[in-house]
């Protein structure tokens, strides 16, 4: 079963993908920060045994799925998780009973005792908030059906931060900006945007100095606001940003080509022939390459699916296709010859 990142959507020359979550929590339990720990294991066991009741309707929902005791999985299996967003760290690092039930093809999870006593993911390649906001409305009923969710008439779901109270629901893009990074435009964008409810935050890295020029957009506000209004708020931005992204491409491309041409071809050829490498340097060059493929400087038979190699070169999911633990040195060679043969072989144009 193919999984959300090996698929091609459209305007895959800005948007990688698109993500929806629910903030649950359930009316007889303390907020998660307040849980003992007899009663975080109670929780984690009352959601999977509900879920696991009616298996066959959740199925229909979501797809196949399968349930993952986080507690006991080793560090590099959780560290795996949250390189593909499975989990957040928050989970992975969390000391009391937690779970996750996660799709086949890693699309949707069900964090169970995170901030929240459950939140619903749901991701997908491309730009796709409205289909996944359905998705995760369907999960939503099918869990309120027999269990029973904190809500206030006036405020709405109630939740373990005020930052997320009322609607629950966080909607994100994330987003490749090559352009508007090499210009320095970032921090003017992240000015504005903030000024309509909406925060850009790096995914790799800190602050707006994101690695490989990767980016999430997501909504700030939870309340006061319906969800579709909320998400409509948000494409109308990213649509922007796309726009102002590809205008600048131009822009540098018209002023600079063979600059351009020149260090998409060096990226080229250092992950084809390099022997050792750090992820930060191979995330950097395959966001260059990928640059390149976008603005048809290059082109292979088949263009490879660059979010895909991204996180597959991480440091735990590196160890996984290793299928053994591998210290930096041993990584760094593995993550060298990993990209050496996953690049295919260039046309000429
Ligand atoms: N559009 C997206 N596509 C894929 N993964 C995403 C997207 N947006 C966020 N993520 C991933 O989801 C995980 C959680 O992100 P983040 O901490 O922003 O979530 P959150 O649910 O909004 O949490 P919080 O309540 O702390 O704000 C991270 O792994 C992040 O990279």
């Amino acid at each position: 079963m193919p999984k959300w990142y090996e698929e091609q959507s459209k305007q895959s020359d800005v948007v990688i993908s698109s993500r929806i979550r629910l903030a649950r929590n359930f009316a007889k339990y303390p907020f998660s920060p307040k849980l003992t720990l007899e009663q975080a294991e109670l929780l984690c066991e009352e959601i999977h045994n509900h879920l696991e009741e009616k298996k066959t309707k959740l199925e229909e929902i979501v797809g196949k799925y399968y349930y993952y005791n986080v507690i006991k999985a080793s560090e590099i299996e959780k560290e795996a998780l949250v390189e593909r967003h499975i989990i957040t760290k928050k989970l992975a690092q969390k000391k009391q009973p937690t779970g996750v039930i996660m799709t086949e093809d890693e699309s949707v999870s069900l964090m169970l005792n995170e901030e929240d006593h459950i939140r619903i993911q749901a991701i997908s390649s491309g730009m796709n908030l409205l289909p996944l906001l359905e998705k995760a409305n369907a999960i939503d009923d099918f869990i309120s059906e027999s269990l029973q969710y904190a809500f206030d008439d006036k405020l709405g779901y109630l939740t373990s931060s005020p930052t997320n109270i009322g609607t629950g629901l966080r909607a994100s893009i994330m987003v490749y900006l090559p352009a508007l990074g090499i210009s320095g435009k970032m921090d003017k964008l992240i000015d504005e945007v903030s000024q309509q409810d909406v925060s850009i935050r790096g995914v790799y890295g800190e602050g707006n100095k994101s690695l490989a020029y990767i980016y999430q957009i997501s909504n700030c506000k939870t309340i006061g606001m319906s969800e579709c209004d909320i998400i409509q708020n948000l494409i109308t931005i990213v649509d922007q940003i796309i726009k102002q992204e590809r205008n600048r491409r131009e822009y540098l491309l018209d002023s600079n080509f063979d600059k351009y041409e020149d260090q998409v071809y060096r990226s080229y050829g250092v992950l084809r022939y390099a022997k050792q490498i750090s992820t930060a340097d191979a995330m950097t060059l395959l966001a260059q390459i990928k640059f390149g493929y976008d603005s048809k400087i290059i082109a292979s038979e088949e263009t490879p699916s660059f979010y895909k190699l991204m996180m597959a070169i991480q440091p735990a999911n590196l160890q996984k296709i290793l299928g053994k633990n591998a210290g930096v040195k041993e990584r760094e060679r593995a993550r060298a010859k990993f990209l050496n043969e996953s690049l295919p072989e260039l046309i000429h144009l």
